[in-house]
């Protein structure tokens, strides 16, 4: 969708998850967000990890500080963008990474890993 609309991601994190990603972007090999939260994957224990996809290229990760998010949570992501940046909302967090590749709409969404989809909505 168009800069300013949320896509709200409902869902449960497994009890015994490693980590989950939400990628959003223009197709699977071009994202402009990759958020990976991992518990415990990649060598990497309660990290966020957020990277861009270019065409299949990995660009440099963002580490964030804080790690919101415990086994068998029922959480809402909230992703928003500008040309500038993308923003995510989360429980008891929010933070912003830029949009490396000037998306000016995102038509693809994908999550994966250990997090049960509950509902997905734009607005
Ligand atoms: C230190 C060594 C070299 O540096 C490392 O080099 C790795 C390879 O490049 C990076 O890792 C890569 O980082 C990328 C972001 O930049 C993507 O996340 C990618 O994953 C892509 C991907 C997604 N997916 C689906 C998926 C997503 C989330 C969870 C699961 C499954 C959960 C498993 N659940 C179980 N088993 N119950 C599955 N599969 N592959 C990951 O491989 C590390 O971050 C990086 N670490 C550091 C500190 O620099």
């Amino acid at each position: 969708g168009p800069p300013g609309e949320c896509i709200k991601v409902k869902g449960k994190i497994l009890p015994d998850a490693k980590g989950f990603a939400v990628n959003v972007g223009k197709d699977s090999s071009t994202l402009m967000l990759h958020f990976n939260p991992r518990f415990n994957c990649h060598g990497d224990v309660n990290t966020i990890v957020c990277n861009s996809k270019d065409d299949g290229t990995w660009g440099q990760e963002d580490r964030i500080a804080d790690f919101p998010f415990q086994h068998g949570d029922k959480i809402e992501i909230c992703i928003s963008f500008s040309e500038t940046e993308a923003t995510v909302k989360l429980p008891e967090l929010e933070f912003q990474f830029p949009n490396r590749l000037g998306m000016e709409k995102i038509q693809y969404l994908a999550v994966e890993g250990d997090f049960k989809v509950k509902a997905i909505k734009f607005s």
